[in-house]
């Protein structure tokens, strides 16, 4: 990367979206979890939603490892979807066995997280390595901001913070940054018009992500 960390394509795919972005940074979801004041059925709501979206990521990073132009590429996502299938999953059956949680309880049809849950799979299945690497650039690179500042405003322990902490732990840090250095080596081979295409998908992205974190309030 350039001194000018600006310049950098994935920086500008933020730039170009700042104020849907910055609706998602200061979303009431991040507001009330950072605060302590979301009602504990939103979170258990929001936590059947992400167990379930975990299940889809599998699918989409198994896509991407299909589509991908290397080896080592491959190579890379084929630990993302083996984390996923191991360590991810168990951790949401742990989480709702701790903290009381029926997933069949909760209504896995509200329009927000199907819209989310179904958009990003449908980007996967048929846009290209580089869609597929915009859009979970977009889904983890969020995550990891406001995901840091949240964890500077919680105190005392409990799930939630735990929650927090593990999106800013380096195994999902190094993520971010390996979804974020693909797309700016990528974006050194496009043109203009693949560029913008890709900013429009980024936004959008933002978009389903604000559309399912309203989701978990039902
Ligand atoms: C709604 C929603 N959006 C983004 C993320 C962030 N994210 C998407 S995939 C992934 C890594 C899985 O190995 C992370 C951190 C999320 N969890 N839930």
């Amino acid at each position: 990367m350039t001194a000018n960390a600006s310049s950098a394509f994935s920086d500008r795919l933020v730039s170009e979206n700042q104020t849907v972005w910055d609706a998602m940074q200061t979303h009431r979801f991040v507001e009330e979890l950072a605060s302590g004041t979301m009602p504990e059925q939103a979170f258990h709501r929001y936590l059947v939603y992400e167990g379930a979206f975990v299940a889809t990521a599998v699918r989409i990073f198994s896509l991407a490892l299909a589509k991908a132009p290397t080896i080592e590429d491959q190579r890379w996502l084929h630990g993302v979807v083996g984390a996923l299938l191991t360590e991810q999953l168990a951790y949401f059956e742990r989480a709702y066995r701790d903290l009381g949680v029926d997933p069949a309880a909760f209504d896995r049809t509200a329009p927000g997280f199907t819209a989310f849950d179904r958009g990003m799979l449908t980007i996967a299945e048929t846009g290209g390595f580089s869609d597929i690497v915009t859009a979970m650039f977009c889904a983890e690179w969020m995550y990891l901001n406001w995901c840091r500042a949240a964890l500077a405003r919680m105190e005392g322990q409990g799930f939630p913070r735990e929650w927090v902490a593990l999106h800013v732990a380096p195994g999902f840090e190094a993520q971010a940054v390996w979804l974020k250095s693909r797309i700016d080596a990528l974006a050194g081979e496009m043109d203009q018009s693949e560029r913008q295409r890709l900013t429009v998908l980024f936004g959008k992205v933002v978009e389903l992500e604000i559309a399912f974190h309203t989701a978990a309030f039902g």
